[in-house]
């Protein structure tokens, strides 16, 4: 097991034949503790990849220092290269080598450097299925003969062979359907735990992120905008930004009430979360603070997206320019056209509204 701290790393792309350079990491400082998952999320092109390059010595940086505990293997003097890190990777998909077997792919890295004296390729094998929950009569399959998410079980049983002390994952489960995606992803997080390393998510998608790691490191455009768990990211979001993209929200202009904890806006007063830091505010409101009432404010249902258990309605106010999502129990949605009543549960967080020139 290794921390991994990422101190003030940048990493330019030089201009490319078609277009400008691209500053594809942007001063980031993250800190992952040992032992521990960090998902790092964002849109796509937003530096996730690069960042995880940077960490496995694939890339070097041109500022900043990467260290794992008190080991700097970037940044200072030459850098370590990517096969004396102790690093395993898995990439998107694909991966495993489609010539050898199961045990010929999970004993591919142990047959090289890391095999330690006498030690058994076969035993460590047969460990490994049972880690990433396979049946071990999967050793002799070759990977055709697997569905996706078993070779991306086997992928990371590849990357865990060898015992690194960090594993990073570059979106190991993009190729695969809603179901499946969720239950690798359970399974993975708990190999991790269970070999105690120290492991790097990538991904775009926003409920993988919460739902399987300690730690959400979101990017946008190469920066770092917060590090925190997902309680954190979820319930105190940075920005409105991160709002709407973790979780979705809806914003609506609001002007904070003098005598505390409170703000007026299109809906009636509403409670807040914090003292607010100026008078004209950013309301977030989270789908299901967004509630149908009997006595609430005028709104025309725009949009239904029904999916069974719940349903997300699209909402605009009758005769206002703000629109609303809520999120209600699947058999009680709406139906567009319907001009139904809104209110909002519990206290909502606000942001200084930006400046206008
Ligand atoms: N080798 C390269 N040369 C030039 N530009 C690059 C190179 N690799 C990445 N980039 C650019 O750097 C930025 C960040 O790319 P990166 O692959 O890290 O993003 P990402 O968040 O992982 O995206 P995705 O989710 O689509 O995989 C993008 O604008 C990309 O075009």
């Amino acid at each position: 097991m290794s921390s991994v701290d990422v101190k003030g790393v940048s990493k330019t792309f030089p201009q490319t034949r078609s277009g400008t350079a691209t500053r594809a990491v942007d001063d980031v400082t993250l800190h992952v503790p040992n032992g521990s998952l960090t998902a790092v999320l964002g849109p796509s092109g937003c530096g996730k990849t690069t960042l995880l390059r940077l960490i496995a010595g694939f890339l070097v940086p041109d500022s900043g220092t990467i260290a794992f505990d008190d080991r700097v293997v970037a940044g200072q003097g030459r850098p370590v290269p990517p096969q004396a890190r102790r690093v395993g990777y898995v990439p998107q998909e694909g991966a495993l080598f489609p010539h050898l077997d199961v045990a010929g792919n999970i004993g591919f890295g142990l047959a090289k450097a890391s095999r330690r004296p006498g030690a058994d390729v076969s035993e460590r094998v047969l460990e490994m299925l049972d880690l990433v929950e396979l049946p071990r009569e999967f050793a002799t399959r070759a990977p055709h003969e697997l569905s996706g998410g078993q070779q991306q079980r086997v992928a990371l049983a590849r990357a865990l062979a060898p015992s690194p002390s960090i594993v990073l994952l570059d979106e190991p489960f993009s190729s695969l359907d809603a179901a499946l995606r969720e239950s690798t992803g359970r399974a993975v997080a708990r190999a991790l735990r269970v070999a105690g390393a120290t492991g790097l998510l990538v991904t775009h998608d926003q409920s993988e992120a919460l739902s399987l790691s300690d730690q959400v490191a979101v990017l946008r455009e190469g920066r770092l905008i917060q590090a925190g768990s997902p309680a954190d990211v979820y319930m105190a979001p940075q920005d409105p930004e991160l709002a709407r993209f973790v979780g979705g929200a809806s914003a609506v202009p609001g002007r904070a009430v003098s005598s505390g904890l409170s703000a007026t806006c299109a809906l009636g007063t509403v409670r807040l979360t914090a003292a607010p830091s100026a008078d004209d505010l950013v309301l977030v409101l989270r789908p299901d603070q967004v509630v149908l009432v009997d006595d609430g404010v005028e709104a025309e249902v725009a949009e239904v997206s029904f999916y069974g258990h719940d349903a997300a309605v699209r909402l605009s106010l009758v005769g206002q320019h703000t629109a609303l999502v809520a999120r209600v129990p699947g058999p009680t949605a709406p139906t567009v056209g319907d001009v139904v009543r809104v209110g909002v549960r519990g206290a909502v967080h606000a942001y200084p509204a930006p400046v206008r020139d």
